[in-house]
């Protein structure tokens, strides 16, 4: 198949999409965007990457570092399930109303309670969002891959609705560490600039089975295997539904409207545009995703 020429369809038959929804506002530093941007890369697992549009183009990580810093911290052992769920949410990735009737822990690590709990297990071992850095430099081949500050610093100072998350979970025993520093581990993960041929690069050891790009291995099949199903039912919150049926790939979104899809022992894909969904989830890359698996037939169904 050539992939190059098929991005290059598949950008042509989303162009009526591109453009649509909403840049995120909430962190204002992302909504200076252009919003009519997008681009899309597979890296297949022998190492041949293609892309098209503005592929090569960084754009801020958001949640997509939800899946790495999982990763990381499975790395380490088990022990985060005990302190955050593997459930659908069905509710907004911030939102706060069933940390009360559920003890302080989150239904899954994909939204932003659950996120806040990875970030501050992976901090056992040291400052979470420097270990994720030195991973995705490593798995993409580029030094060059650092915190955006200027994101960085807007989302740090927009963070009321997490800090709030944090020390409710902190009221329920359920952070480890002293808020602030979670926090600011968090904000500066999420803030993170790659480009799409970068994130679908680094995404690979999960199309690889857990097998990193230096043939080292981060984690066993099996967990491997348990992150893309939490992706699958999870990684775009409220409308994991509605993404497992149009696209039928383990997937996790960004509010940088990036979104990162699995092809199990064939490819890392990711897709860049900067316009949401009511979801959070970027307008046009959905439809990539889904023109993407439809004209493949590449699917884990
Ligand atoms: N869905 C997202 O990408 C949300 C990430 C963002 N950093 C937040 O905490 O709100």
């Amino acid at each position: 198949m050539d992939l190059a020429a098929l991005l290059d369809r598949i950008a042509g038959d989303v162009s009526a999409d591109i453009g649509r929804g909403a840049v995120a506002d909430y962190i204002p530093a992302l909504a200076r965007v252009a919003p009519r941007r997008f681009g899309m890369a597979v890296a297949e697992v022998d190492g041949s990457l293609h892309g098209t549009g503005d592929w090569e183009q960084p754009f801020s990580l958001q949640s997509m570092s939800k899946v790495f810093t999982l990763a990381l911290a499975l790395s380490h052992g088990e022990g985060v399930w005990a302190r955050v769920g593997r459930e659908p949410s069905g509710n907004p990735f911030n939102s706060l109303v069933q940390l009360e009737n559920e003890d302080g822990i989150p239904r899954n690590p994909f939204i932003n309670a659950g996120a806040l709990v990875v970030t501050d297990e992976l901090a056992r071992h040291g400052d979470a969002a420097d270990a994720l850095l030195g991973f995705l430099r490593a798995e993409c081949g580029r030094a060059d891959i650092h915190v955006d500050p200027e994101v960085a610093a807007s989302e740090a100072a927009h963070a009321d609705r997490n800090r709030a998350l944090a020390y409710f979970m902190a009221s329920y025993g359920n952070m480890r560490h002293p808020v602030p520093s979670v926090l600011d581990q968090y904000v500066r993960q999420c803030s993170i600039a790659m480009s799409c041929a970068d994130v679908a690069r680094s995404a690979l050891f999960l199309a690889r089975h857990g097998v990193r790009d230096d043939g080292t291995r981060l984690l066993d099949s099996s967990a491997a295997k348990r992150i893309n199903a939490v992706m699958l039912t999870c990684g775009t919150y409220d409308a994991a539904g509605e993404f497992a049926y149009r696209v039928g790939l383990p997937g996790k979104s960004g509010v940088g409207g990036g979104i990162v899809a699995i092809v199990p022992g064939r490819c890392a894909v990711c897709v860049w545009s900067p316009g949401l969904d009511a979801r959070g989830n970027s307008v046009a890359g959905v439809s990539a995703l889904d023109r993407f698996t439809t004209l493949t037939g590449w699917s884990v169904f």
